[in-house]
């Protein structure tokens, strides 16, 4: 199967208002959109634009600033296991969701759980990272209106 861009690296906050900070002033970045809930997914999310790559391309993957909603929150024992946050997984575009889910199945990679609503509006699933090389990865179907 076919991966297509890398589109975001997540990394897990314990304050995503303090990140943004941080990726504003230290690092230079752009935080173009607001921060939001994601309540069905357990996290508040914030997309930081990285600045634009060496060669002034743009399109580079996003950082995805995630913090738990909850005890519940699928990341809240990752920062309990790591106060400061930290790297969280990376996500791939797809053609098919579908398809992509019935090719790491093939190839023996846990999948967790059906595909669902992810924070770009389009269909994601998790390959737990013990079948990744130590890395979840995030597998998302590319929005429809993507250039
Ligand atoms: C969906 C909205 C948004 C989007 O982009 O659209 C997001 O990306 S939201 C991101 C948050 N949601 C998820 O991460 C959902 C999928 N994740 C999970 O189901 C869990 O995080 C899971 C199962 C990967 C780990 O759960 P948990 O941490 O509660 O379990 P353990 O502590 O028992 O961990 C098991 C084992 O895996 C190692 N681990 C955990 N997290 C990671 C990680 N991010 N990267 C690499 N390895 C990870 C952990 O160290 C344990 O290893 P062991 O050797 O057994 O100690
Ligand atoms: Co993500």
């Amino acid at each position: 199967m076919k991966l297509g861009r890398l589109n975001h690296i997540g990394v897990v906050t314990p304050s995503i208002e303090a990140s943004i900070a941080f990726w504003r002033d230290t690092m230079g970045a752009e935080v173009i959109r607001e921060p939001f809930d994601l309540p069905a997914q357990g996290v508040r999310v914030c997309f930081v634009d990285t600045p634009l790559g060496a060669a002034g391309g743009s399109g580079g993957p996003q950082i995805e600033l995630i913090e738990p909603l909850g005890e519940a929150s699928p990341i809240h024992g990752f920062l309990a296991k790591n106060p400061a946050g930290g790297q969280h997984h990376l996500c791939f575009e797809v053609p098919d969701i579908h398809a992509a889910k019935a090719w790491f199945e093939g190839q023996g990679k846990k999948v967790l759980g059906e595909p669902r609503i992810g924070a770009h509006g389009t269909l994601i699933f998790f390959v737990h990272p013990k079948d990744m090389g130590g890395v979840l990865t995030e597998i998302m179907e590319t929005p429809k209106d993507a250039h």
